[in-house]
């Protein structure tokens, strides 16, 4: 079993994660967790904190001499910023010999922000301050995933050869008309070389009007969501299960991606398309191929059929919602009065779509190696590898 958890604040000393199931001999090391990270921290519209907040990342046990030992594996990523908050955040400020400032100076925030966990967590968890609950709720956390994501997807390269790319299909509406082109599947060297666009979409004009956009919606006060994809390619068939509801691979999915913050709609290959079309139209018709193989006139179903992989790729779309604290006042209460008040305001991003992405490519990731892990076992990559090869063996020739 595959197992994985994250802690920290967002203004804490530094996020963990930590990934446990993880078979030896796989070849990770910390530059790759740290060029994931700086790939998260991109984007056209990300907010100041992500040009001086840098990811330093130091891997702390389960990994010797950048090959994993089957051990849990502990990653740490300090937060840089830490010496600006530490009379804020710090755990233990009588050990770490931090005085703290005179009351009134780290004031409570008692104005919650709509659109956040701030009001919600305040009454659930005890507090008249927002504080403690927006350092957790926050998106910070996702980097710790992508630091566990990036452990998966090395050992889903590596035992089985699977990647996973992501792209931006829309931001603030515009963008690319997914919902009614017909879906071309990309090629994996096309996603990937879109590393360094700002927007990393495939389509250089869509990626024009999503930058102008985005400078309108700064220029207006006002803030962005939008719709990204991310695609696994060389899956093998009979990943999940259609025996049990809590096995299924796509159910799993949608879970994962609704799990990152502002998700607000998760759709698995053309999704909400699907529901518009005829049952004629919505279908991948199963071909043999010119080498005597299966294969499938299209990838509607983003494959996934009965809640397994049907070996082709497999493609989830999630629908980011715009960012919740805008550059303006919004109406809230003073939870210490009672009274109207206008919500704290907080520096933000003015939109975060293709961060999310590449936190949506971890969560494929996290996902399907615990799939993977379940479905094949192994104390280490060989034994994972061979009972992959001995799995797909098994079937004659016809259906490989
Ligand atoms: C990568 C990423 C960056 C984000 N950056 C911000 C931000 O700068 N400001 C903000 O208000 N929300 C930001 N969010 C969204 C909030 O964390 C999210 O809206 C909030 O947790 C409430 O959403 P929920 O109701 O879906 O949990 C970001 C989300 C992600 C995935
Ligand atoms: C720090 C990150 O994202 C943060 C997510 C976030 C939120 O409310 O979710 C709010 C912003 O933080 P701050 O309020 O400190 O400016 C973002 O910068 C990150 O992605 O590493």
């Amino acid at each position: 079993m595959l197992r994985w958890q994250t802690a920290g604040e967002s203004h804490g000393k530094a996020l963990i994660a930590m990934i446990e199931g993880v078979p030896a001999g796989v070849r990770v090391c910390s530059q790759d967790i740290a060029d994931a990270l700086a790939r998260r921290r991109l984007g056209y519209g990300r907010g100041a904190r992500m040009k001086f907040e840098q990811d330093r990342v130091h891997l702390l046990t389960g990994v010797r001499h950048g090959v994993t030992l089957g051990s849990p594996i502990a990653i740490e990523i300090e937060n840089t910023e830490w010496p600006k908050w530490e009379q804020v955040m710090s755990a233990d400020p009588l050990e770490e010999g931090i005085e703290l400032a005179p009351v009134g100076r780290n004031a409570p925030l008692s104005r919650p922000r709509p659109g956040h966990a701030d009001l919600t967590g305040m009454r659930k968890y005890g507090f008249d301050d927002a504080r403690p609950i927006l350092e957790r709720s926050s998106a910070r956390e996702t980097a710790a995933r992508v630091a566990v994501g990036t452990v998966a997807a090395k050992l889903l390269q590596q035992a089985l050869g699977i990647v996973v790319v992501s792209h931006v299909l829309t931001i603030g509406g515009v963008g690319i008309d997914y919902r009614n082109q017909p879906y071309r599947l990309p090629k994996p060297e096309d996603v990937t070389a879109l590393d360094a666009s700002p927007v990393r979409t495939l389509d250089e004009n869509a990626q024009d009007r999503m930058m102008s956009r985005i400078d309108q919606a700064k220029s207006d006060a006002d803030t962005l969501g939008g719709v990204f994809e991310v695609i696994a390619y060389r899956v093998p068939a009979g990943i999940g299960t259609y025996v049990e509801s809590d096995r299924r691979l796509d159910a799993a999915l949608a879970g994962a991606f609704m799990s990152i913050q502002a998700m607000k709609a998760v759709e698995i290959g053309d999704g909400f398309t699907e529901a518009d079309r005829l049952g004629s139209q919505a279908q991948d018709e199963i071909v043999s191929t010119d080498e005597g193989k299966l294969g499938r006139l299209s990838n509607r179903a983003g494959g996934i059929e009965g809640g397994m992989s049907d070996g082709e790729p497999v493609r989830v779309r999630a629908a980011m919602k715009p960012i919740s604290s805008i550059p303006r006042a919004l109406r809230t209460v003073d939870i210490t009065t009672g009274q109207p008040a206008t919500a704290i305001n907080q520096r933000s991003d003015s939109t975060a779509v293709p961060a999310a992405a590449v936190v949506g490519e971890a969560m494929m990731n996290l996902t399907l190696a615990q799939y993977v892990m379940d479905k094949f076992a192994g104390d280490s990559v060989q034994e994972l590898s061979s009972n992959v090869v001995s799995y797909l063996q098994a079937w004659p020739e016809h259906l490989q």
